[in-house]
């Protein structure tokens, strides 16, 4: 069960992003370079690095919205039988749409509304996603938004019109619902009272405790401090040149 429990679920190896900008004549961004590292079953990764460091970068790249420029991003697939390891920067559209709904989730720092769909059904649509019923979804959804305190009288508006920390919060429900054992959080406390930020926190410990690897964004001291299993600091793009 120990072993179970500390499997290592991503591994990253001589990772590299650079941007060109194409509409400045070409000029090359150095980001990322020569990353490597794990992630393994109850760690909690936690990136620190002043401003501009790539941190979001990073999340992207691992998250396959941002393709590497250099190097490996290997994620283990639970769900399916055979060979479990995908290499992510090679993956087709397919496979990383299939690893979005079971393997690895995303939290960004805003929701993306969807037009005309109530709070309630955004959150519990990742699980639906994963083969639950309406009402299973529906019933998870209503127990995390209660959790997080989103007034009831919001859960069936679609939350375009919630406040930031509304948001965040519905946000929040929406990437843990899936149960994805990986899960990456771009700053999910930013906009929370601290009520709210300590609720947060017992979340991702549970998911902790449950065994899925996080790996996150804390521009808070106090939540970094709360959560963090590891830090893995970024170098400034000064000293990658
Ligand atoms: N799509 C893009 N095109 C060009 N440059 C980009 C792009 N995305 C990020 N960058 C650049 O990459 C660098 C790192 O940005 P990133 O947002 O990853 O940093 P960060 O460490 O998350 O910063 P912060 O803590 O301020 O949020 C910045 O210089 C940024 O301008």
């Amino acid at each position: 069960m120990q072993a179970e429990h500390s499997q290592k679920l991503v591994e990253v190896r001589g990772l590299g992003k650079m941007f060109t900008l194409h509409n400045q004549g070409g000029i090359r961004l150095p980001v990322l370079r020569a990353m490597d590292f794990d992630a393994a079953r109850g760690e909690c990764l936690v990136l620190s690095g002043p401003s501009g460091t790539g941190k979001s970068t990073l999340l992207r790249c691992l998250y396959g919205n941002y393709l590497a420029t250099e190097g490996s991003i290997r994620l283990r697939d639970t769900s399916t039988e055979g060979e479990p390891w995908v290499e992510l920067t090679q993956a087709p559209e397919q496979r990383v749409l299939k690893l979005r709904r079971d393997v690895i989730g995303y939290v960004s720092q805003f929701l993306r509304a969807i037009p005309r769909v109530g709070a309630l059904d955004v959150v519990a649509d990742p699980l639906r996603q994963r083969g639950a019923s309406h009402e299973e979804a529906r019933a998870r959804a209503a127990d995390l938004l209660a959790r997080l305190n989103l007034p009831r009288r919001l859960w069936d508006l679609p939350p375009a019109t919630f406040s930031g920390g509304e948001q965040q919060r519905v946000n929040i429900a929406r990437g843990l619902i899936g149960g994805h054992p990986i899960l990456l959080l771009d700053e999910p406390t930013a906009s929370l009272d601290a009520d709210n930020r300590a609720v947060v926190v017992g979340l991702i410990r549970e998911a902790l405790a449950e065994g899925r690897a996080l790996i996150g964004i804390f521009h808070d001291e106090a939540v970094r401090d709360a959560v963090a299993t590891r830090l893995l600091p970024l170098q400034p793009a000064t000293a990658l040149a």
